[in-house]
């Protein structure tokens, strides 16, 4: 399958500390999560797809894009959640998307339906009109997540998705998060190996900067499929046992 995007020698420094060295990298249409223990460099990987940071070394194309060169047309193709982010309170959840469609370049002429996809896509429809100030926690999450797709963006970058959800809003947001991988890449972080056997196609594992492992979720396992195989293959490869 063609891969939506493409990064060749990707390093990133932090004043003189490696934090990414040289990353080779294919991303597919689906769902590609992004594991490694803390300090691994997930968050720069993502800062880096997500433009948050700039490009010092190597190179990221989404489909004919360049991140550097392109910024602004990459931006209009992508879509992106932060781990942790702030909503503006006073605002309608249909006023607050509206705005971001506006930001991520959709046509004045193809705003409210794009704003009416993305709340159909995360069941928020009926709140539409709502104050996001009177929203629970989930709706939060998924205001989140609706913002991040209200461009129909090509790249989605979700940084750990899950993270304080109470187990009933993370199978939504697992079952969301394989819906709205059907016709795009989504990139996700995560510390969670059940998120990866419930969402993953791809597997991208990373240590202390470097790549240890880049392919399906079946490649890593040899098969498997759950959470205690995915478990398995991760200790084999952070512990040094196996190097791919
Ligand atoms: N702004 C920064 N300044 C200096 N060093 C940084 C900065 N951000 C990250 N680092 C360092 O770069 C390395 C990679 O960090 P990164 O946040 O990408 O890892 P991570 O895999 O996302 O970790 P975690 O799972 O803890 O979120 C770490 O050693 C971190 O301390």
């Amino acid at each position: 399958m063609n891969s939506v995007v493409t990064v060749r020698g990707l390093a990133h420094r932090y004043g003189r500390y490696p934090a990414l060295e040289r990353l080779d990298l294919e991303i597919r249409p689906g769902v590609t999560a992004v594991l490694g223990p803390n300090g691994a460099g997930k968050s720069t990987l993502l800062g880096l797809l997500s433009t948050g940071l700039t490009v010092q070394c190597g190179q990221i194309r989404l489909d004919e894009l360049d991140s550097r060169r392109d910024t602004t047309r990459y931006r209009a193709a992508l879509g992106f959640l932060p781990q942790t982010f702030t909503l503006p309170t006073n605002l309608t959840v249909a006023e607050f998307l509206t705005l971001t469609a506006w930001h991520r370049l959709v046509p004045r002429a193809e705003r409210a339906l794009a704003v009416r996809a993305a709340l159909e896509a995360v069941d928020l429809l009926d709140r539409a009109d709502t104050k996001i100030s009177r929203l629970s926690g989930g709706m939060h999450r998924r205001v989140g997540i609706a913002q991040a797709i209200v461009n129909q963006p090509r790249l989605l970058v979700l940084d750990e998705p899950t993270v304080g959800l109470d187990p009933r809003h993370r199978r939504e947001l697992r079952t969301l998060v394989r819906t709205l991988s059907t016709d795009r890449a989504v990139v996700v972080s995560t510390h969670l190996t059940e998120d990866v056997a419930a969402i993953a196609d791809d597997v991208v594992v990373l240590d202390e900067g470097t790549l240890l492992f880049a392919g399906s979720l079946t490649e890593l396992t040899g098969g498997g499929i759950e959470a205690a195989d995915i478990d398995a293959a991760y200790d084999a490869l952070t512990m040094g046992e196996v190097r791919r």
